[in-house]
């Protein structure tokens, strides 16, 4: 088999472990449950508010933004787990900036989804 055949096989093999994670996480995860719904009831108002392109990027990126950071952490919880079942201040203070990450990310979201809706409602 020729390099580029080998490349390519990895890649589709690399985005089928990636799927799989992704659906790990709608499965299992009750943040990223709730995240998705908030994504759906998003998307289904700027349907109805008919926003434009631009606001559409801003969305998508918002949602994406906050799904990927929480997913991202969920991985972390899950090494410091692994490494370190027990009780340990370091892994108190890893699991809390991970999640941090997610609150600035959240915040981030809620600040363009009021940018975006505040002319149409007001
Ligand atoms: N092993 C530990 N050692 C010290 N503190 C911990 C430990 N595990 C959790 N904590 C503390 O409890 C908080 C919540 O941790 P937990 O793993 O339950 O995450 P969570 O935010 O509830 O995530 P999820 O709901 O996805 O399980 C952490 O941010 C941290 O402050």
């Amino acid at each position: 088999m020729s390099k580029f055949s080998t490349f390519i096989i990895g890649r589709f093999r690399g985005c089928g472990y990636a799927i799989k994670g992704a659906l790990i996480l709608i499965k299992t995860e009750p943040s990223i449950q709730v995240q998705a719904v908030i994504a759906i009831v998003m998307t289904a108002l700027g349907f109805y508010k008919n926003i434009t392109g631009v606001e559409w990027i801003l969305q998508t990126f918002a949602i994406g933004l906050v799904m990927s950071i929480e997913g991202v952490n969920t991985a972390i919880e899950a090494i410091a787990d692994f490494i370190h079942p027990d009780f340990h201040n370091k892994i108190g203070f890893i699991k809390d900036i991970a999640a941090g990450a997610v609150f600035i990310a959240a915040i981030t979201a809620v600040i363009i989804g009021c940018v975006i809706y505040f002319p149409y409602l007001f």
